[in-house]
């Protein structure tokens, strides 16, 4: 494990934290082939974090990252390899099954697809109502009151209760999700991409809904997206990751404001922006995210970065703090604003 367990310079040591993720791993063996010897992939290698109460936590990252299997471990879906999990202080991470359902309760997960994740054969009304049907023990009568509630509350008619997923739009259909990802009014609820599958033109209502929810249910959210330009007005903090590391992690204003990874700089130069004056710092990426099964010596981003110094083709960078944020980057300076973009060659 080669990240500490980090803390946000700008948090006390006392902060409250509703979830706690402390260095989360995971590998997978990989078949390549009947001559061929299985590789490992570490899908992700050391995550750490805490989500405070009603605040969002952005993760994001290109495809391939990690970002999915760490939202599996959050939600239990899948073990962590090591690390530890915790949900008011209660480490679920080696949980027996009793504790595991009470956890699943707590933490529920919305997926990017909500064809996948809704039965077409089941109505509205009763995909909503299930997880009360497994997990407690209300009537047929509340169950449905419950359901009609969380309908409304996402934007629903109680007409629709009767109708089949099929019947409504990408926007509609995700809120199906959201609704019976919260009727059980679990305290986090994990999106992966929650509006990537959705029309540009819906995408900024799906997103309000949460904003409102949050606001109204008092959940927090852990929220997955391979675009900074999502998550930028409803993140309280950003987790950058990349090739299953964690390279940036702060409070929203930091990463928006005076990003200091290079690779955080990139993505930012990825998303579209009012100010044209921005785009005159433009850092386009080049090359692709290099094989999880060989990762890069020294730092992972260092084949890709314009900053790149002999020490970065050798060494790891640890996460540390630097300005209100933690960085893992050799190049960056610990300075209120952002690091500089100049080639080393150039220095
Ligand atoms: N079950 C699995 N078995 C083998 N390898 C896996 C498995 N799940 C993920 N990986 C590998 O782990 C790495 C991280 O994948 P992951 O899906 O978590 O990334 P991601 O950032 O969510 O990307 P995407 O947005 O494309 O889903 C990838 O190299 C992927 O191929």
């Amino acid at each position: 494990m080669n990240q500490p367990h980090e803390h946000l310079p700008h948090e006390s040591a006392a902060a409250q934290a509703v979830m706690e993720a402390v260095d989360l791993a995971q590998s997978y063996e990989v078949s390549r082939g009947l001559m061929a010897k299985s590789a490992t992939v570490k899908a992700v290698a050391g995550i750490s974090f805490r989500l405070a109460p009603r605040s969002t936590l952005a993760i994001v990252g290109e495809s391939g990252s990690g970002k999915s299997t760490l939202a599996r471990m959050l939600t239990m879906i899948e073990r962590p390899g090591s690390g530890s999990l915790r949900l008011d202080d209660v480490d679920v991470a080696e949980a027996d099954a009793r504790t595991l359902r009470r956890y699943r309760g707590e933490v529920q997960m919305v997926f990017q697809n909500p064809y996948g994740s809704l039965n077409p054969r089941q109505t509205v009304g009763k995909a909503i109502e299930e997880p009360l049907l497994v997990n407690t023990t209300l009537s047929a009568t509340e169950r449905r009151e419950r359901a009609l509630d969380m309908m409304k509350r996402v934007g629903l008619r109680p007409e629709h209760h009767g109708r089949y997923p099929h019947m409504f739009s990408g926007g509609q259909r995700q809120r199906i999700a959201i609704a019976r990802a919260l009727v059980l009014r679990p305290k986090i609820l994990v999106l992966d991409e929650p509006v990537s599958a959705l029309d540009v033109s819906v995408r900024a209502q799906v997103l309000n809904l949460l904003v409102e929810l949050q606001e109204s249910l008092g959940v927090a959210y852990v929220f997955v997206s391979h675009d900074l330009g999502v998550v930028r007005h409803m993140a309280d903090e950003v987790l950058v990751m990349y090739l299953g590391r964690a390279v940036e992690h702060g409070p929203r204003e930091a990463i928006f404001e005076a990003p200091k990874h290079p690779y955080t700089r990139a993505l930012l130069s990825a998303t579209p922006v009012a100010d044209p004056e921005a785009k005159k710092d433009r850092i386009v990426l080049e090359g692709e995210l290099p094989s999880p099964f060989n990762p890069p010596k020294g730092c992972p981003f260092n084949p890709r970065c314009p900053l790149v110094m002999d020490r970065c083709r050798v060494e790891m960078p640890p996460l540390e703090p630097k300005g209100s944020q933690l960085v893992a980057c050799w190049a960056a300076q610990d300075t209120p604003g952002p690091t500089p973009m100049r080639r080393a060659a150039d220095a």
